[in-house]
């Protein structure tokens, strides 16, 4: 089964899937993203969950509460012995907080993915949290990454895909796929690395395919032509050999061209940027680069 089929994506052409990351914080508004996504039309987008998801957080929103309850209570004319019983009672109500966080965090998650989809419409989203130690912007612990994986899988929101790190702790990982799963989605195993291009990338594509995920990625760092000609050559004696679709690609000034040419060898997505200034990865060209490389073709 090629990818589109797996994804369900129409098929306009014989090139790759183009997909878009979404890499939004909290203080951006959608307007832009969205006008541009319409125009340049890609196949999907990519969610970075990891530039917006950690503002809401715990800890993050604890403090907001403590801090308006700081607030009121500082523009209140009391005595020092009630205001100090009036802190103490602030601090109880941590307690009261911690008890309600996995309702809230789960309403929170779930308004969170409501606005990201009322602004992408119809373009089918895949969903990534990416930790700083696997390359991406999020601060959560494993337990509290995979637990906004599993919440947002759940939230009835229809992600077409769910990518998660090969590097992940094994037990949380088969957790992320196993809920993705019953809720048939599919799962994205992702490979980075952001120094190198490893000699052993065909081994390690090889052994990813042996997990119970639905799709292989691959994204390495390119330091040379020859790094990158490795890896297209790699991706072509691999994607055959395994029963999953394959995506790959390298990444850096250097992988440019595997971005544009790794369909030849078998990679069936290529990510892209809606314009030159939104990179989730070093090297990515923006969708119009690619259209134009492609027409040279
Ligand atoms: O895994 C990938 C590929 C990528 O790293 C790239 O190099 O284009 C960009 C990421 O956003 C995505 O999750």
């Amino acid at each position: 089964m090629t990818l589109r089929e797996l994804l369900q994506l129409p098929s306009t052409n014989n090139k790759p899937i183009i997909t878009v990351p979404l890499t939004l914080g909290p203080a951006e508004k959608f307007g832009p993203f969205t006008q541009k996504l319409q125009q340049q039309n890609p196949d999907m987008v990519e969610w970075r969950a990891d530039y917006i998801a950690d503002s809401f957080s715990q800890a993050v929103m604890w403090q907001q509460v403590k801090l308006g309850a700081q607030n009121e209570l500082a523009q209140k004319d009391v005595s020092v012995m009630t205001e100090a019983k009036m802190l103490a009672e602030i601090d109880n109500a941590k307690q009261e907080f911690e008890a309600n966080w996995p309702v809230m965090n789960q309403q929170i998650i779930k308004e969170l993915i409501g606005t990201v989809f009322d602004s992408i419409g119809e373009f089918p989203v895949i969903l990534t949290y990416r930790t700083t130690a696997q390359g991406g912007q999020g601060e959560m612990s494993a337990v509290e990454y995979a637990t906004f994986v599993v919440t947002a899988l759940y939230s009835g929101y229809p992600f077409a895909a769910v990518d998660i790190e090969y590097s992940l702790d094994e037990l949380l990982r088969q957790k992320i796929i196993d809920a993705a799963h019953k809720v048939g989605i599919p799962v994205i195993l992702s490979y980075h690395d952001f120094n190198i291009t490893p000699k052993n990338s065909a081994a390690i594509i090889l052994d990813m395919a042996k997990q119970s995920a639905d799709i292989i990625k691959l994204a390495v760092m390119s330091q040379s032509e020859k790094d990158t000609q490795y890896l297209l050559d790699v991706t072509k004696s691999v994607a055959a050999s395994i029963s999953q679709p394959l995506i790959t690609m390298s990444m850096g000034d250097f992988g440019k061209r595997s971005r544009i040419e790794g369909y030849h060898y078998g990679s069936e997505m290529t990510f892209a940027v809606l314009d030159g200034t939104r990179l989730s990865a070093p090297g990515q060209l923006t969708v119009i680069d690619l259209a134009r490389a492609w027409q040279q073709e």
